[in-house]
C-alpha cells in the first residue's frame, strides 16, 4: 500500500502540544521578524511566510521539526524541544538558500529560488541571518551540549557539501565516498534534528544516542531518494527541475553506481560526464537512460533500504516509548520512500 504524502499529513496535528508544527512555525516567524526589513522580506519569502500561516505548497515538508518533535517525545520533558524543531527548520532554510546558489538552481518548493527574486547577496546574508537566528534559539534554549552537537553538525554539513561539490569533476567517486559524502551533507542535519530535541527533551545519554544514529541514517535513505527523484521524479510533485543533477554532473548514488557497474556502457557514461561543462537536454535523456540500463537506481534503491534498515534497527535498541518509536518509525518510511 502506497505510502501517504508526508506534507500532506496535518500539519497542526493532534497528538499534544508539544507535537504542534503550527508552534513551531509560530516561534520561527517570531524569529525571523526580528531581522532588518530587507533580511526579513527574503527570510518570510524563502521560507514560506509571505501571506499568513505557512501553506504545504510553500513550506515544504518540514521533515527536520516533525523528527525533532518525534524525538522530543521520548524523554519526559518533550515540550522543551520545540526550540530544537525551530533550530533545525532555520538551519534547513540556510543551507537550502546557499545550496540554490551553488547549485545554480532557480527553483525551490515550485517557485522561484530566493536568490533568483532578491538577488545572490541578499540570499546569501538572509542564509547567515537564519544560520544565526537558529544559534540564537539553541543558546536560549540553555543546554551547553546543544551547541557541541550543532558545531559537530555544521562541520558535517560543510565537509559534505564540499565533497558534492568537488566530485562534479571526480568521474572515480565511490559508494563509499558518496555515503560519506550524503552522511555529511543530509545525514548531519537529520541526526541533529533528533539527538537535539532528544536532549532537550531531557532522555537519557543511550536514547539519545540511538535517535541520532536513527535520523542520520534516515537522512542518507532520504538523500539517496532525493537522488531517485531527480533523476526519475515528476517536477509538478518535486518542485524542482527533474533532471538538474545529472545536467550538473552531480555524482548521485544512482550515477555513481552505473559508473562502476562492469559493463561497456559504463565507458559511455563516463564519457558523457566528463566534459566539463553542463550536459545538454539531449545528453541529459542519454545519461538517463544508460544510468537505469547500468542498474544504478535498482542499486541506488537497495542502498537506500540497507540505511533505513540501519535507522529501524537503532530505534529497537533500548527503550522507547511505543508511540514515540512507531512515529519514527513510519516517518523514516516516509523519508525512504519519499515522491516529492
Ligand atoms: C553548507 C551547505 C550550504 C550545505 C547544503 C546541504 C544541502 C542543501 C543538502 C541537501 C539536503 C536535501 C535533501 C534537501 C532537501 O530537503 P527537503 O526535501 O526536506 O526540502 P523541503 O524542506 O523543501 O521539503
Amino acid at each position: 500500500m502506497p505510502l501517504p504524502d508526508l506534507a500532506a499529513i496535518p500539519y497542526a496535528s493532534a497528538v499534544g502540544s508539544h507535537s504542534d508544527l503550527a508552534a513551531v512555525d509560530a516561534a520561527i516567524l517570531d524569529a525571523v521578524d526580528q531581522l532588518p526589513p530587507r533580511i526579513r522580506a527574503v527570510a518570510r519569502y524563502h521560507l514560506g511566510f509571505t501571506s499568513g500561516p505557512r501553506t504545504a505548497e510553500h513550506r515544504g515538508k518540514a521533515l527536520r521539526p516533525r523528527l525533532a518533535l518525534a524525538a522530543a517525545r521520548c524523554g519526559p520533558t518533550p515540550e522543551r524541544a520545540v526550540a530544537a524543531a525551530v533550530s533545525v527548520e532555520l538551519m534547513h532554510g540556510f543551507s537550502l538558500l546557499h545550496d540554490d546558489i551553488m547549485d545554480g538552481d532557480r527553483t525551490r518548493r515550485g517557485r522561484a529560488a530566493a536568490w533568483v527574486v532578491y538577488g545572490v547577496p541578499a540570499a546569501l546574508l538572509t542564509g547567515d541571518a537564519l544560520l544565526t537566528l537558529a544559534l540564537g534559539v539553541l543558546a536560549d534554549s540553555g543546554t551547553a551540549a546543544s551547541m557541541g552537537v550543532c558545531v559537530r553538525m555544521m562541520s558535517a554539513l560543510v565537509r559534505g557539501q564540499g565533497d558534492d561539490l568537488a566530485f562534479e569533476d571526480d568521474q572515480q567517486v565511490t559508494v563509499d565516498a558518496y555515503l560519506e559524502m550524503a552522511e555529511g551533507k543530509t545525514g548531519a542535519l537529520t541526526g541533529a534534528a533528533c539527538e537535539l530535541a532528544a536532549t532537550l527533551a531531557g532522555a537519557p545519554p543511550a536514547v539519545v544516542e540511538a535517535l541520532e544514529r536513527f535520523g542520520r541514517h534516515a537522512g542518507v535513505a532520504f538523500q539517496i531518494a532525493d537522488d531517485v527523484l531527480g533523476i526519475w521524479g515528476d517536477s509538478r510533485r518535486t518542485g524542482k527541475p527533474v533532471g538538474s543533477d545529472l545536467v550538473a554532473r552531480k555524482k548521485t548514488l544512482p550515477v555513481v553506481a552505473a559508473l562502476h557497474a562492469a559493463d561497456a556502457e559504463a565507458g559511455h557514461l563516463r564519457a558523457l560526464l566528463d566534459t566539463g561543462v553542463p550536459l545538454t537536454e539531449a545528453q541529459t535523456r542519454q545519461a538517463t537512460v544508460l544510468v537505469e540500463r547500468l542498474g544504478g537506481r535498482t542499486t541506488a534503491e537497495a542502498i537506500a533500504q540497507q540505511h533505513l534498515d540501519l535507522a529501524l534497527e537503532a530505534l529497537h535498541c533500548c527503550d522507547l516509548p511505543a508511540v514515540a518509536r512507531e512515529e519514527l518509525r513510519s516517518m523514516a518510511h516516509h523519508m525512504a520512500a519519499r515522491s516529492r
